[in-house]
C-alpha cells in the first residue's frame, strides 16, 4: 500500500494543503511547530477516523476559529486504488462527521464505522495495530521494549491476533463454568427427589388401601339394614297419618253439611217471604188500574170523538197538532207583515220630514236673497249717479278748448314747439348781452386813452385827432344792441305767458284722461251689477218654486203612511183571531194526551202484573228445588254420622306415635354412619393421592438423571474447548515467536552487523534477550538509549513484516512512517537507521515516510518535503523539495 495523495482544509494548522508522494523514502522537515507531525496525523486519520485520535475528539483537529474540517486521501494498494474523503463540521462546540466516503474500485463505501471496518480489512491492522508498528509516533520508539513481559505479550498477541484466541479459551472456561454450577443443581434436584421416592415407598400404602376398602364395606351393609328398617317405619307412619286425616275430613264435612242445611232452610223462608210480598203488590196494581179506567172514561165523554179506541185518539192528536202547525206558520207570516210594514211607515214619515226641513231652506235661502236683490238695487242707483257727474265733469273740460288757439289733443306738441323758440330766443338774448359788454368795455377804453391822449383805437398818441369818431360810432351801435335787447325781452316775455297756457292746456287734457278711464270702469262695474241681479231674481223665483215641491212631497208621504197604518190594525185583528183558535186547539190537544198516557199507564200496570206473577212462579219452582236438596243433605249427614268409629282412631294414634319414635332413633344411628363411611372414603382418596404422587416422583427422577447425564457430557466437551485454544494459541504463538525471532535477527543483523552483538533471543512469553559476541546476555533494558531506541524500531520493523507477510500470505506493505526517531540517536546510530530504512525498502516496503532534521536522513531520501509556517496567519504551508543536495542541507 502507498499513499498517492492528501489534502487538508482547515485541518489544524493547515488551511488549504495538498501534498503528492511518491514511493521511496519521504523526508518531511521543518522548523518545531511548523506542523510536521500534523501532517503524519493527518495521513493516520483519514484512514482511521475518530480511533486515530486516541483521547482527543473530533473538535480538536478543525483550525481553531473554523466550523468546518476536510480531509481526502488517495492510495494504492494491491495494484488498486482508492479514495477516502472526511469532512467535520463543529455544531455548538461539537464536531461531527458530516460525511465519510470510502471508494474502492468496485464500491462506495458510505458511514464512519463502515469505512473504517473496510480499511481494517484491507491494512490488516486496526488502528492500533498500525500506531504499533506501521506509525511510529513522536516518543513512542521504545514503547514495546518498556512494557512489561504481560502487557508486551498481550500487545504482541493483539497484534498478531492472537488476543481473539484467548478470548474464546476464556469465553469457553465461562461456559464450562456454566455447566458446572447448572450440573450441581441438578445433581442436588436428583438427590432429594431419590429421598422423597424412598420415603414414600416406606408407608406400605397398597396394605393400607385394601384394609380401608373392607372396613368401608361392613359399614356399607349396616346402612343398607337401618334403611330397610326406616322404610317400614315410615310406611306404618304414613297409614296411620291416612286414616287420622280421613277422620278430620269427615268431620269436616258434616259441619259443612249443618252449615249448608241451616243456610237452604233460611232461604226457603226468605223466598216464601217474597212471594207474600209480591202478592199484596199485585193487588194494589190492580186497583190503580182500575182508577185509570175510570178516569179515561170520563176524559174520552169530554170530547167528541165516538169510538174510545186509541188509534182514534192518536188520528185526533195528529190531526189538530197539523192544524196548530198551519196556524203558526199563518201567524209567523202575518207577523213577517206588520213588522215590514211598520218600517215602511217610519220611513215615509222620516222622508216627509225631511222634505219638509228641505222646503223650509228654500225658503230661508230666498229671503236672503230678496235682502241682497234690494242692497244691488241702491248700489246700481249710486254708480248711476256717479257715472252722470264724471260726464259733467268731462264737458266741462273740454269746455276749455272752445276759445284755445290748437283742439283736444294738441296740446303737448304745441307747448314743445313754444320751448324751442324760447331757448332760440335767450340765446340770441345771451349773443346781444355779451356784444353790448364787448361795446362797453371799448367805449370805456377809449375815453381812458382819449384822457391820457392816445388813439382809443390803436393807442398810438393822436395829436390830430383821426380816431374820435370811431368812439361815438361805439356809442351808437350801443344804443342799437341795448334797443334790441328789450325788444327780445319783451317777446321772450310773451312766450312765457303762451307756455304758461299751454301747460294749462295740457292738464286739461291729462284730466279728461283720467276721467274717461273713470267713467269706463264705472259703466263695466255697472254692467257686471245689474247682471249679478237678474240672476239672483231668476235663483230666488226657483227656490219659491223647489219649496212647493217639497212640502207637496211631503203631504203625499204622510198620507201614505197613514193608509200603512190602517193595514197593520188589520193585520193585528187576524193575529187575535189566530191566537185565540191555537188556544182552543191546546186544550183539546192536552185532555187527549191525558187520554192517551193513561192508557199507556195502563199497558205498563199490565205488564208489571204480569212480571210479578211470573217471578211468583219461578221462586214457587226455586224452593222446591231447595227442599229436595235439603233432604239430600240431612241423608248424607246421618250416613257421615253412622261412619264415626273411636276403637280404629285409638290405633291409629299409637301406630303413628310409635313409628315417630322409631325414626327420631334411626336417622342419628344412619347420619353417625355416614359421616363413618364419608371417613374411610376420605382416607382411601388420600392414599390413593400419594400412590399417585409416587409415580410421579419416580418419573421425574428419570427425567433428571438424563438432563445430569446430558450435562456431564457437555461439561467434558466445554473443557475439550478451552485446553484446545490454549493449545491452538500456545501453537500459533509458537510459530509466530519463531518466524518473528527470525526476522527480528534478520534486521536487527542488518543494523548491527558490525557491532557487539551477536544476536537476540524471543521466548514463547516475548521475553526478550540480547547476546554479545562474546556470549554474555542482556536485557534490552541495559541498551543505551539510542540502541533501545534502534533495537526497538527493529522489533516494529520485524513485526510489520510478520503482520504484512502474515499467517494468510503475503499483503502489500502499509508505508512506514517514522516521526522524529533520531532524538537519541549519535550519527553513528543515523547511519544504522538509514541502513535499517533502506533494507525495509529493499524488503518490498515502497514507501517510508520519516520526519526528522537529520541531514544523513535527508541524505539518504529519495524526495523532500519543506514545511514552513507563515508568521502572520500561523497558517502552515508545504513544500516539494528537490533530492537533497547541499545548499538545501545547509539552509536546513
Ligand atoms: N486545531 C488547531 N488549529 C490551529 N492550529 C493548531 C491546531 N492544533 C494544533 N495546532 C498547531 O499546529 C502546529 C503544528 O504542530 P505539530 O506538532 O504538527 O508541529 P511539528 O512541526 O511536528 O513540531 P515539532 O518539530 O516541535 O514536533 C502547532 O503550532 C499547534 O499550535
Ligand atoms: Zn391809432
Amino acid at each position: 500500500m502507498r499513499v498517492d495523495r492528501i489534502r487538508l482544509l482547515n485541518f489544524k494548522c493547515y488551511e488549504e494543503a495538498e501534498l503528492g508522494l511518491e514511493r521511496g523514502v519521504t523526508v518531511v522537515h521543518g522548523v518545531n511547530g511548523s506542523g510536521k507531525s500534523t501532517l503524519l496525523e493527518a495521513v493516520f486519520f483519514a484512514l482511521y477516523g475518530s480511533k486515530a485520535l486516541d483521547d482527543r475528539t473530533l473538535d480538536d483537529v478543525i483550525t481553531t476559529g473554523e466550523d468546518e474540517s476536510e480531509v481526502e486521501l488517495w492510495f494504492t494498494h494491491d495494484g488498486r486504488e482508492y479514495h477516502i474523503e472526511r469532512h467535520l463540521k463543529l455544531r455548538g462546540d461539537r464536531a461531527t462527521t458530516a460525511k465519510c466516503v470510502l471508494e474502492t474500485p468496485t464500491e462506495t463505501i458510505e458511514g464512519a464505522r463502515d469505512v473504517r471496518r473496510e480499511v481494517t480489512e484491507l491494512l490488516r491492522m486496526d488502528a492500533e495495530a498500525f500506531v504499533n508498528c506501521a506509525y511510529v509516533r513522536q516518543g513512542e520508539v521504545n514503547k514495546l521494549i518498556h512494557a512489561s513481559p504481560s502487557d508486551r505479550q498481550d500487545m504482541i498477541d493483539d497484534l498478531l491476533q492472537l488476543g481473539a484466541l484467548e478470548t474464546y479459551r476464556e469465553r469457553a472456561s465461562d461456559a464450562r463454568l456454566g455447566v458446572k454450577t447448572v450440573l450441581d443443581g441438578q445433581q442436588e434436584v436428583l438427590e432429594d427427589l431419590h429421598k422423597q421416592v424412598e420415603h414414600k415407598e416406606g408407608k406400605e400404602l397398597h396394605e393400607r388401601l385394601n384394609g380401608l376398602e373392607s372396613r368401608q364395606n361392613d359399614v356399607r351393609e349396616e346402612i343398607d339394614r337401618f334403611e330397610t328398617q326406616r322404610e317400614q317405619a315410615r310406611n306404618t307412619l304414613e297409614s296411620a297419618e291416612n286414616v287420622l286425616e280421613r277422620h278430620a275430613e269427615t268431620r269436616e264435612e258434616i259441619t259443612t253439611l249443618e252449615t249448608a242445611i241451616e243456610e237452604l232452610r233460611s232461604k226457603i223462608t226468605e223466598t216464601e217471604r217474597k212471594r207474600k210480598d209480591a202478592n199484596d203488590e199485585i193487588r194494589d196494581l190492580e186497583d190503580r188500574r182500575e182508577e185509570l179506567a175510570v178516569e179515561r172514561e170520563e176524559l174520552l165523554a169530554e170530547t167528541d170523538l165516538e169510538a174510545g179506541d186509541d188509534d182514534a185518539v192518536e188520528t185526533r192528536i195528529a190531526d189538530l197538532e197539523a192544524r196548530d202547525d198551519e196556524l203558526q206558520d199563518d201567524l209567523n207570516e202575518i207577523r213577517v207583515s206588520v213588522t215590514e210594514t211598520t218600517s215602511e211607515i217610519e220611513r215615509c214619515r222620516e222622508a216627509a220630514d225631511e222634505l219638509e226641513s228641505k222646503a223650509e231652506a228654500a225658503r230661508e235661502q230666498a229671503d236672503d236673497l230678496d235682502a241682497k236683490l234690494e242692497a244691488d238695487a241702491e248700489a246700481i242707483e249710486d254708480r248711476e249717479a256717479k257715472l252722470e257727474a264724471l260726464e259733467a265733469e268731462i264737458t266741462a273740460a273740454r269746455e276749455r278748448f272752445d276759445d284755445a288757439p290748437i283742439a283736444f289733443g294738441e296740446a303737448a306738441e304745441h307747448r314743445d314747439s313754444l320751448e324751442t323758440e324760447r331757448e332760440a330766443l335767450t340765446d340770441e338774448i345771451g349773443d346781444v348781452t355779451a356784444d353790448i359788454r364787448t361795446v362797453e368795455n371799448a367805449i370805456d377804453e377809449g375815453e381812458r386813452l382819449l384822457e391820457e391822449g392816445k388813439c382809443p383805437e390803436c393807442g398810438q398818441p393822436v395829436a390830430d385827432s383821426p380816431h374820435v369818431d370811431v368812439l361815438d360810432d361805439k356809442r351808437e351801435e350801443l344804443a342799437e344792441l341795448d334797443d334790441r335787447r328789450e325788444d327780445l325781452e319783451v317777446k321772450r316775455d310773451e312766450l312765457d305767458d303762451r307756455l304758461d297756457r299751454a301747460e294749462e292746456l295740457r292738464e286739461a287734457e291729462r284730466q279728461v284722461d283720467r276721467l274717461e278711464e273713470n267713467r269706463e270702469n264705472i259703466e263695466q262695474l255697472l254692467a257686471e251689477k245689474r247682471e249679478t241681479l237678474a240672476e239672483r231674481r231668476d235663483q230666488c223665483e226657483q227656490l219659491r218654486e223647489d219649496a212647493e215641491t217639497y212640502a207637496t212631497d211631503a203631504e203625499d208621504e204622510r198620507a201614505t203612511a197613514d193608509d200603512l197604518e190602517d193595514e197593520v190594525a188589520d193585520y193585528r185583528a187576524e193575529l187575535g183571531a189566530i191566537n185565540t183558535d191555537r188556544g182552543e186547539i191546546k186544550d183539546t190537544l192536552e185532555s187527549l194526551r191525558r187520554i192517551a198516557a193513561v192508557g199507556d199507564e195502563r199497558d205498563d200496570l199490565a205488564g208489571e202484573i204480569e212480571t210479578l206473577r211470573d217471578r211468583r212462579q219461578d221462586w214457587q219452582t226455586m224452593n222446591d228445588e231447595r227442599r229436595e236438596t235439603l233432604s239430600n243433605k240431612r241423608e248424607r249427614k246421618r250416613d257421615l254420622e253412622s261412619e264415626f268409629d273411636e276403637d280404629r282412631i285409638e290405633t291409629a294414634r299409637n301406630d303413628k306415635q310409635n313409628a315417630e319414635n322409631y325414626l327420631e332413633q334411626v336417622d342419628a344411628k344412619l347420619e353417625d354412619l355416614e359421616s363413618k363411611h364419608d371417613n374411610l372414603q376420605n382416607a382411601i382418596g388420600a392414599a390413593e393421592r400419594e400412590l399417585e404422587e409416587l409415580e410421579e416422583l419416580r418419573e421425574r427422577l428419570e427425567g433428571v438423571e438424563k438432563r445430569c447425564e446430558r450435562l456431564e457430557s457437555l461439561y467434558d466437551e466445554a473443557e475439550t474447548l478451552q485446553a484446545t485454544y490454549a493449545d491452538l494459541r500456545a501453537e500459533l504463538r509458537q510459530q509466530n515467536v519463531e518466524t518473528l525471532e527470525r526476522l527480528l535477527n534478520e534486521t536487527f543483523e542488518l543494523v548491527y552487523q558490525n557491532d557487539s552483538y551477536a544476536a537476540i533471543d524471543l521466548d514463547g512469553e516475548y521475553r526478550l534477550t540480547v547476546y554479545q559476541k562474546d556470549g554474555e546476555t542482556l536485557e534490552p533494558e541495559q541498551l543505551s538509549g539510542g540502541e533501545r531506541a534502534l533495537f526497538n524500531l527493529s522489533l516494529r520493523c520485524a513485526i510489520y513484516r510478520l503482520l504484512a507477510e502474515g499467517v494468510e500470505g503475503t499483503a502489500p506493505l502499509p508505508p512506514l512512517i517514522l516521526d522524529e526517531p533520531t532524538v537519541f540517536l549519535d550519527s553513528g546510530h543515523v547511519t544504522q537507521l538509514v541502513s535499517l530504512v533502506e533494507s525495509m525498502r529493499d524488503l518490498g516496503v515502497e514507501q517510508i515516510v520519516v520526519v526528522s532534521h537529520d541531514e544523513e536522513l535527508v541524505g539518504a531520501a529519495d524526495s523532500l518535503v519543506r514545511i514552513e509556517k507563515d508568521a502572520t496567519s500561523n497558517r502552515s504551508r508545504l513544500e516539494r523539495g528537490e533530492p537533497p543536495q547541499a545548499e538545501l542541507l545547509a539552509s536546513d
